[in-house]
């Protein structure tokens, strides 16, 4: 288990053991190590009220624990995924690690890549992030990681509830899903999400639910995603889900491919503009 507090400024040695667990260059892999530290410094400076939260310039309301990326790089690896959906992607640098996963996995898939075949047509990250400051940022943050990572992202910018009813590839692998804004009501539906994913989860596909709970300095540790929790612990949605205890919580569920009880999920209506994956 591990805790932001591990991450206190000064000591990094901890981003380096989450880092060993995943497979990159050394540049990417360096890249890797210096976002963590910055993100960790801004944070530790805004928690200490040298920075205002509400500095555009550090607009970044939560910290990726480098392992829970690791554990997501690992999931993905072990799990052969190439069709992933990131919900919340923010400051971007979880999403690198999604990328780097879907990359190596494709790269068993590569044998068509010189008859015209593209990179995203083989595996992708979809990326949908509703503040689009946000999006920007984080789209040069995968500029700077290089073509590795942002050839296979594909980003979605806007309200999830719009940029994921189409365009979305037909068999999904993995759904992250983080989209709680720490300081700010999230006022979306969760269970919309799986709404607009069930229809496409391949069986065997997992959603895993980032920041399960949230801090609220006058309630304590508050429950988020209530319904979509409830519905995922259900064995009748045809989801078997565990609760990891990172810090804030990660629940992992996997999809075992039964009918869901009905009334509990839409279909996608635009299914004419979904590409077919390979
Ligand atoms: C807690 S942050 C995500 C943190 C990020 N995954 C990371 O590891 O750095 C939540 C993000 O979800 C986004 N978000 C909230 N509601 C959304 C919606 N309806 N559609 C798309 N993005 C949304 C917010 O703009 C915010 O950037």
């Amino acid at each position: 288990m591990s805790t932001s507090s591990e991450f206190g400024l000064g000591d990094y040695s901890a981003i380096k053991t989450a880092l060993s667990g995943v497979e990159a260059s050394p540049q990417i892999r360096e890249f890797l190590y210096y976002s963590h530290v910055k993100a960790f410094i801004v944070d530790f400076l805004r928690r200490g009220g040298a920075l205002p939260m509400s500095d555009p310039t550090f607009h970044s309301s939560s910290i990726p624990d480098p392992n829970k990326c690791a554990l997501l790089y690992i999931l993905l690896r072990a799990t052969e995924a190439r069709f992933v959906v990131e919900v919340g992607s923010e400051a971007g640098i979880r999403t690198i690690y999604l990328a780097l996963a879907i990359t190596q996995n494709v790269v068993k898939y590569s044998a068509f890549r010189h008859v015209g075949y593209s990179q995203s047509m083989h595996g992708r990250v979809v990326a949908a992030e509703a503040d689009s400051s946000l999006a920007a940022r984080a789209s040069d943050l995968w500029t700077a990681a290089g073509e590795e990572v942002k050839g296979m992202i594909q980003p979605k910018v806007g309200d999830f509830r719009e940029t994921l009813s189409k365009n979305i590839p037909t068999l999904v692998d993995f759904v992250l899903l983080d989209f709680y804004a720490i300081h700010a009501t999230c006022d979306t539906p969760t269970t919309l999400v799986l709404d607009l994913m069930r229809p496409h989860l391949k069986t065997g596909a997992m959603v895993v639910i980032d920041n399960v709970v949230g801090f609220d300095s006058a309630a304590g540790f508050l429950p988020r995603y209530q319904e979509l929790l409830a519905y995922l612990g259900d064995p009748a949605s045809g989801f078997r889900s565990t609760m990891n205890p990172y810090f804030g919580g990660m629940l992992v569920a996997v999809y075992m491919g039964q009918p869901a009880p009905s009334g509990s999920s839409k279909t996608v209506a635009d299914t004419a503009e979904v590409p077919t994956s390979p």
